[in-house]
């Protein structure tokens, strides 16, 4: 098996001087794929996202992007590396407009990046219409696709979304994960945590389900939803 594009590789660490949050860790993904971090409340998957953008330090195991070790560069390096992260929550500019979030997703380029929003646009039709709009006025899963689109706009060599799904209804989770799968058929790697459990492992390539900060079961989406165990302890049955 050749390196994983992206690789948090036996990730061991917690935050500041606290004890370890993550033990031996390890998360992947590759072109094309969607991998998706699946796991009981306080698993610690938002920690391992956050070890793989170098928001926390990790005491043994190493990050590598490109086949390149970035273990220990800070989020703002990563992010020029091509590291397009979007966080959990405060993932957008409330009081500025939706178009002005884009264009603030865009700080690192220098070149013209009418292009990129164009394509952001075309993916998220609502936020061509809503565009000159306080993104804080928008509703939570309107937010999500500003959230995401911001993030698209740095052009990133791979994608790392916190729950994109957080708080929206069913509907909208649906919509979003079709947004999602359509930007993985462009080839950008996604890496995503969800607590929709069962639908995000649906849609994904790769699924790791966490415990106590651990790996406790790895394979295909299929290869887990159908495992009887992970279906029992993680999905309800
Ligand atoms: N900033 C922080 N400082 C110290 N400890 C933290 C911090 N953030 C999270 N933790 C701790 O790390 C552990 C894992 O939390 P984390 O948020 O990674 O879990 P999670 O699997 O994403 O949970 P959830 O599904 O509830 O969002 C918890 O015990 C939590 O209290």
């Amino acid at each position: 098996m050749s390196e994983p594009f992206l690789i948090g590789d036996s990730m061991t660490g917690g935050y500041g001087k606290g004890p370890d949050i993550l033990h031996d860790c390890t998360i992947a993904v590759n072109p094309g794929e969607i991998a998706v971090i699946v796991g009981p409340n306080g698993a610690g998957k938002s920690t391992a996202m956050k070890a793989v953008f170098g928001m926390l330090n990790v005491r043994s195991g190493a990050v590598r992007l490109g086949g390149e070790d970035i273990t220990t560069l800070s989020p703002q390096e990563r992010v020029i590396k091509g590291m397009g992260f979007v966080p959990q929550t405060s993932n957008i500019f409330t009081s500025m407009t939706v178009e002005e979030n884009l264009e603030m997703g865009a700080f690192i380029r220098t070149d013209d990046f009418s292009d990129t929003m164009d394509q952001v646009y075309h993916l998220f039709p609502i936020l061509k219409d809503k565009r000159h709009q306080a993104a804080g006025e928008l509703s939570g899963g309107q937010r999500q696709q500003v959230a995401v689109g911001r993030a698209l706009m740095t052009k990133p060599k791979v994608l790392m979304l916190d729950e994109p799904t957080a708080g929206v209804s069913p509907i909208v989770m649906d919509e979003l994960f079709d947004r999602i799968i359509e930007v993985s058929r462009t080839g950008l790697p996604i890496l995503m945590v969800e607590q929709n459990a069962k639908q995000a492992l649906e849609i994904a390539d790769k699924g790791y389900v966490l415990v106590q900060g651990a790996n406790a079961y790895t394979g295909t989406g299929q290869e887990l939803l159908a495992d009887p165990e992970v279906r029992k302890s993680f999905l309800g049955g």
